[in-house]
């Protein structure tokens, strides 16, 4: 079988808001790649033995005393780097050339013009005419302002002289911009160049090598072991349940815990999806009243999270103590929490947001892990999906938290509303999907707001509960915008869920951003 990860790139991140785009786009095309902090033990580089490195950005500036350097064993390693940006600036100041502050902040759209041959620009151009020209997106202060010896200039603009630089001979490349973004429109190309060509990796690295990879991987870690899935029917969980399924068959048990806190009718969904169609072994623990017992008189949102999870933990222990064989514990942990978590090892100033899954298990249950969508981001999670078959329509939702309609209904958690709030949220679903909306945001949900307010139905006077609309498009759900949805859409939504609704007056739409606001209101 072909080793898929035989041919890789290394990137060193200096703290870039954009290092896990440039690892996606050359995930895209088809290169394996992973993220390292820039500290990270330099003795690895040459054991990794990745085929080309790239310096990412990041928001210091190589002029302060002690900002950080890329080690002497990325330019040492004989193969090609390419600096972008801060990695640019630190690759010049390394190597001989010079950076300087204190200019005007280019920040956005820029075109520049090659001004020499460069294998990284190799037939590239965005505009008739030559020289050739491209459209690329700046985000900078400080400037490289002399090269190093052996390097040409390759990229100018009007106001930056130095924008791109090369030396051909020992395959080292530099550039101001930001190829990883797609504002800079021939971005993916350059990437494109560099580990194809330039560095020569082969691109192996696609949905049907990824499965039968894992599947490999997965059978020789576990043997003739069984394995116990969580199974939440959200995106992550179900391609692992998929892929777990193809690769042992029957030892894959799956428990799926109604906690009464689930999206509407989700636990028939999920039981129809895996248990019906599917074939998988799945456990339906019917828990919601030990949900709304736990969660009685609880007001506190911390102290919520930490019931629901201390639940979740309970519910598997016992399921797994009742099966005869299992000593695994398969999660659907992703790449971006596996870098989050790296982050924030090397003291990294990353924004980290905690990542609810079963990784708190407790020592005692000796169970090892599976975690076989660890080196994924939720592009490629989902692509695996569609490639194992799972139906498009779960492999593209939004994602679900796992704790709930618990973190959507403010303050004390009562089956009551838990069952408003499902409905009015199946309702703002409803109405994304039949208008077109639904695929054009990252999340969308409803909340339920334990306040009264007053309303007139039918000339009688009603002093009912609010709920309020969230949608969301984001990337990375680290930052996100509100979706600016038709006033129509808005409407209709606010008009069936009064209307449909036993005990809703009012509906309300969230128009803040993260940050200040996180995505979920609690
Ligand atoms: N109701 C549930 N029953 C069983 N396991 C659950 C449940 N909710 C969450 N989990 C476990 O917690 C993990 C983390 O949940 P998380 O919501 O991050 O991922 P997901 O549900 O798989 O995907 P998505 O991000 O699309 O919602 C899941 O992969 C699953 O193993
Ligand atoms: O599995 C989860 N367990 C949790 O405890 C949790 N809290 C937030 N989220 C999801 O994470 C994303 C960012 O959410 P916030 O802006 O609210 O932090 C959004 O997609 C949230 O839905 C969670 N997912
Ligand atoms: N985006 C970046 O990498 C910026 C590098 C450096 N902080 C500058 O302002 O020039
Ligand atoms: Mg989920």
């Amino acid at each position: 079988m072909t080793d898929i990860h035989s041919d890789k790139i290394l990137i060193l991140d200096f703290g870039a808001q954009y290092t896990q785009l440039i690892a996606r786009r050359i995930r895209e095309f088809g290169v394996y790649c992973e993220i390292w902090a820039w500290d990270h033990d330099p003795a690895e580089i040459a054991k990794y033995a990745p085929k080309g490195i790239i310096l990412s950005g990041g928001p210091e500036s190589t002029t302060e005393k002690d900002s950080p350097r890329a080690p002497q064993q990325a330019y040492d390693a004989g193969v090609p780097v390419l600096g972008i940006c801060y990695g640019m600036q630190t690759m010049a100041m390394q190597l001989g050339g010079a950076v300087e502050g204190g200019h005007h902040r280019e920040f956005g759209y820029a075109e520049v013009e090659v001004t020499a041959e460069c294998a990284l620009f190799d037939g590239l151009k965005d505009h008739a005419g030559s020289p050739p020209r491209l459209d690329v997106w700046m985000s900078h202060g400080d400037r490289v302002t002399a090269i190093p010896e052996g390097f040409t200039v390759t990229a100018r603009t009007d106001s930056v002289p130095i924008i791109a630089m090369a030396d051909e001979s020992r395959r080292m490349y530099g550039v101001q911009f930001h190829p990883e973004v797609t504002h800079t429109k021939s971005g993916e190309a350059m990437l494109r160049r560099f580990a194809v060509d330039i560095c020569g990796c082969e691109t192996l690295w696609t949905a049907a090598n990824i499965i039968e990879d894992q599947i490999a991987r997965v059978r020789e870690q576990v043997g003739e072991d069984e394995i116990l899935l969580g199974l939440s029917g959200g995106v992550d969980s179900s391609v692992v349940a998929a892929l777990l399924h193809k690769a042992i068959g029957e030892r894959l048990t799956c428990v799926f815990v109604d906690t009464g806190l689930l999206r509407w009718q989700e636990g028939d969904q999920v039981m129809a999806m895996f248990a019906e169609h599917m074939g998988v072994k799945v456990i339906r623990v019917n828990a919601a009243d030990r949900y709304f017992n736990a969660l009685a008189g609880v007001n506190d949102p911390e102290a919520k999270r930490k019931i629901i999870g201390g639940l979740f933990i309970e519910i598997f222990e016992e399921e797994s103590a009742k099966l005869r064989n299992v000593k695994w514990l398969a999660q659907g942990t992703i790449y971006p929490d596996v870098i989050e978590s790296a982050g924030s090892k090397t003291g990294k100033a990353h924004v980290i947001k905690s990542h609810h899954n079963v990784g708190g298990l407790p020592e005692h249950m000796k169970l090892g892990l599976v975690e076989p969508l660890r080196e994924l981001f939720k592009d490629e999670v989902r692509r695996i999906g569609v490639e194992l078959g799972l139906p498009r329509e779960m492999v593209y939702r939004h994602p679900f938290p796992g704790p709930g309609l618990g973190v959507r209904i403010l303050g004390e958690v009562k089956r009551e509303y838990a069952e408003l709030l499902a409905q009015a949220d199946a309702i703002f679903i409803d109405e994304l999907r039949k208008s077109g909306w639904y695929d054009k945001t990252s999340q969308a949900f409803a909340v339920f707001l334990p306040v009264k307010s007053v309303g007139v139905v039918g000339d009688a006077r009603a002093y009912e509960w609010v709920i309020a609309l969230r949608a969301v498009e984001t990337v990375d759900f680290m930052t996100a915008h509100w979706a600016h949805l038709p006033y129509e859409l808005l409407d209709d939504c606010s008009r069936r869920i009064i209307n449909e609704l036993r005990g809703v007056s009012r509906v309300v739409y969230d128009i803040s951003g993260k940050p200040p606001a996180t995505i979920e209101w609690e």
